[in-house]
């Protein structure tokens, strides 16, 4: 059968940090006076819809520090920034697909008891069950809101490689370290959150 892709020679897994996508966004934000407040990601074959923006700034993906690269035949690989109807956009022509290398950044976080930390031998045998992330919470709530219908997000702070070297101190102080961080993402994520009274978990 033949693959969408012309060229799938790179693999483009490669784990991008927050700070990353920080050094590119700010990159971006340096060359452009555009502050879109609509993106549009072109499909293939509607690359042209950045055509209609006015006002362009134009930025190959090669050229921008941090982007992946497009690979689908037909996709530009630029980011235009530019005005549409009055209000500033982005069109992104070009995308990335699952097929081209790319995944979500997702996890499988494990519970363990505590309070003690796991040992070194405990924390290599999640890690080849496939566990990315410890902790002692989180599960159980999730599992009791989930039976009452509850939408849920769940969210982590990993503040720790191993657990060998770690002590609740040190897990406090990355709490402390983070603080402001971690009030920003859960600020945007409130102010977004489209709040409704069916507390079903269908309604998703
Ligand atoms: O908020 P939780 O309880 O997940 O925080 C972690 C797990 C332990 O209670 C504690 C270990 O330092 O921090
Ligand atoms: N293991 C379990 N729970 C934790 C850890 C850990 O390494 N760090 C913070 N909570």
């Amino acid at each position: 059968m033949e693959s969408a892709p012309d060229s799938l020679e790179t693999v483009q897994t490669s784990s991008v940090s927050h700070d990353d996508y920080q050094k590119t966004a700010d990159w971006l934000m340096s060359q452009t006076k555009h502050r879109p407040q609509v993106a549009i990601i072109c499909g293939s074959g509607l690359g042209m819809l950045a055509d209609t923006l006015k006002c362009q700034d134009s930025f190959a993906y090669s050229d921008i520090p941090g982007f992946p690269q497009s690979t689908v035949q037909g996709h530009a690989g630029r980011l235009v920034f530019g005005e549409l109807k009055g209000k500033s956009c982005v069109c992104m022509q070009g995308r990335f697909h699952m097929y081209e290398g790319h995944s979500l950044l997702k996890g499988v976080y494990a519970m363990v008891g505590g309070p003690n930390f796991e040992t070194i031998a405990e924390a290599r045998l999640l890690h080849r069950l496939g566990v990315d992330a410890v902790g002692m919470s989180t599960a159980p709530e999730v599992v009791v809101a989930t039976h009452c219908g509850l939408r849920v997000f769940g969210l982590s702070l990993i503040t720790n490689k191993d657990s060998d070297s770690v002590n609740h101190e040190g897990v406090l102080e990355v709490g402390r370290l983070r603080s402001h961080t971690v009030q920003q993402l859960v600020t945007e994520l409130i102010g977004r959150m489209e709040i409704n009274n069916n507390n079903t978990n269908n309604a998703a």
